[in-house]
């Protein structure tokens, strides 16, 4: 079939569009970092105006990479940063503020106050969700506080928010379309997960005004036409998902009790629950997977804030090494980090234990501690991290899991991936295409439009390149496993509230 699906990936870092076949292999790529501002400590933000620049600049590099045009592309599917969020103004397109990012935590006292107030159960019976600032809710309520007018003029309609996806599908179709996939929705703080509805008793909770939020949709159908000048031809808009449920679709986790773990900024592993969802006893989210049709399929989530960040952290502010790829030659020098551990909670500490003002710690540094061993226990510290979201997952689910399909840009470092396989004691799958994410979102797309007929088909794409079995002799990693557990509990009694 010459015939082609293109995936936009609007990341934390970057942007990216890919150019997908019919058997679900890349044509072409257009990938574009862009600015991090950090206006605070602990403020995370982005222009909004820059993330649609250059997810426009990357769409019109894969298409002229590719030799296609836009009359070669069946359909696009979206997947994004999840949870950052923007308010922009329905007439002029003007944001109100810029984008204020999944990893800001400006809104952690505000937290606080409703935890104190007793509000967790409401919250996450709803939502699936805990009081953390993680979320987009408390986000938006912080600029509706802040920016003058903002909640009058949001109450008259004159003002809109939504999360990435919502940004681009408005600014691709012109204005016209304003929507989100329940995906993106469950990670709002705002959406009930049982009901599949915006929640009143919540948008009032964070004096949210409804007519400010967009339309839920499914995962897969189709929201409208393209309407811009980089691409020649309308095509349809017919696949939305968060990137870390995008990105569980992608590695085929149709069935229940699949898993697979994310290694990007951060790492995500998400457990597909089937049909029902099932509210965590052990930290974990419960979130939307996707839904098809009139189908709902939940997952189970653990969020991890600070994994292939450790490695950005290295370069850009350590300055040990000039790119991410060269850690795992510096961590190669040497055998073990000599008790040295690093727990990298730059960003609050996230599942299973949740505290939103943990901080990054270095431990058990001697006189003999180089940059090696820092970068070894930076490696150790995202797989001790997913090993703390795997136990609490096995917990949840009563399920004993096998195998780990992994994938996202850490994945290409072989110390991390056999580490990973020693410490949580099962098989790492990495597959053939680690940007499951945006095959994810073309899958999405694809069958909405019908050029995939259904998951069946796809599910034949997907290919393991490699699989890192265990070390039998788990001595050695035990000893790793007791100190980073002391760690986190040191973390937590260490961390202050002022
Ligand atoms: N060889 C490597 N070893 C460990 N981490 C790496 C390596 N190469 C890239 N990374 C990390 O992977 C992350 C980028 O992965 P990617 O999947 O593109 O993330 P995102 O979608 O969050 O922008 C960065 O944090 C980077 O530091
Ligand atoms: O952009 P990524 O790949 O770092 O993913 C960010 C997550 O969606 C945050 O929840």
């Amino acid at each position: 079939m010459n015939k082609f699906v293109m995936a936009m990936d609007q990341g934390t870092t970057s942007s990216r569009s890919i150019i997908f076949d019919h058997k679900g292999e890349i044509i072409s790529t257009g990938q574009k970092e862009f600015k991090q501002y950090f206006p605070k400590a602990g403020w995370v933000e982005h222009d909004p105006i820059e993330i649609w620049e250059t997810q426009a600049e990357v769409t019109a590099q894969a298409i002229r990479q590719s030799n296609l045009s836009a009359k070669d592309l069946v359909a696009i599917g979206i997947t994004n940063q999840r949870e950052t969020v923007l308010v922009w103004d329905k007439s002029s397109g003007e944001p109100i503020y810029n984008a204020i990012v999944w990893q800001d935590k400006r809104t952690s006292d505000y937290c606080e106050e409703l935890k104190t107030a007793g509000k967790d159960d409401l919250i996450r019976n709803k939502t699936g969700l805990l009081l953390d600032p993680y979320f987009s809710g408390t986000k938006i309520k912080w600029i509706l506080d802040h920016v003058e007018g903002s909640r009058d003029r949001a109450r008259k309609g004159e003002l809109i928010c939504g999360t990435i996806d919502t940004w681009l599908v408005w600014k691709l179709t012109g204005g016209e379309v304003h929507v989100t996939d329940v995906s993106n929705a469950s990670r709002t703080l705002l959406y009930n997960i049982n009901t599949l509805e915006w929640d009143e008793e919540l948008l009032s909770l964070f004096e949210i005004p409804i007519e400010m939020l967009p339309e839920v949709k499914a995962s897969s159908e189709v929201y409208g036409n393209t309407k811009c000048e980089f691409l020649d031809h309308e095509v349809p808009i017919a696949g939305i998902a968060g990137d870390q449920q995008a990105a569980l679709f992608g590695q085929q986790c149709t069935k229940k009790g699949m898993v697979k773990n994310t290694y990007g900024t951060g790492c995500f592993m998400l457990m597909n629950i089937g049909k029902k969802p099932v509210i965590s006893e052990h930290g974990l989210l419960t979130t939307i997977a996707w839904k098809i049709g009139d189908k709902t399929t939940y997952a189970l989530e653990g969020s991890i804030f600070v994994g292939g960040a450790v490695v950005q952290w290295l370069r850009d502010k350590l300055g040990v090494i000039l790119s991410s790829k060269q850690v795992e030659e510096l961590a190669g020098k040497v055998e073990d980090t000599e008790g040295v551990v690093f727990v990298p909670t730059f960003a609050g500490l996230g599942a299973p234990y949740w505290n939103a003002y943990a901080r990054g710690t270095l431990f058990g540094l001697t006189r003999n501690t180089s940059d090696a061993h820092i970068a070894r226990a930076a490696l150790n510290a995202i797989a001790y991290q997913t090993m703390d979201v795997l136990e609490a997952m096995q917990a949840d689910s009563d399920l004993e899991i096998k195998e780990l399909r992994v994938d996202g840009g850490a994945t290409i470092n072989d110390i991390l991936m056999q580490f990973q396989s020693d410490v949580l004691h099962v098989n790492v799958v990495r597959p053939d295409i680690t940007e499951t994410t945006a095959l994810g979102a073309a899958f999405l797309a694809g069958l909405a439009v019908g050029y995939w007929e259904d998951t069946k088909e796809i599910s034949k794409f997907w290919k393991k390149d490699k699989t890192y079995e265990p070390n039998p002799d788990r001595s050695k990693v035990e000893r790793g496993i007791a100190d980073w557990k002391h760690a986190i509990k040191t973390i937590q009694f260490w961390t202050k509230r002022d």
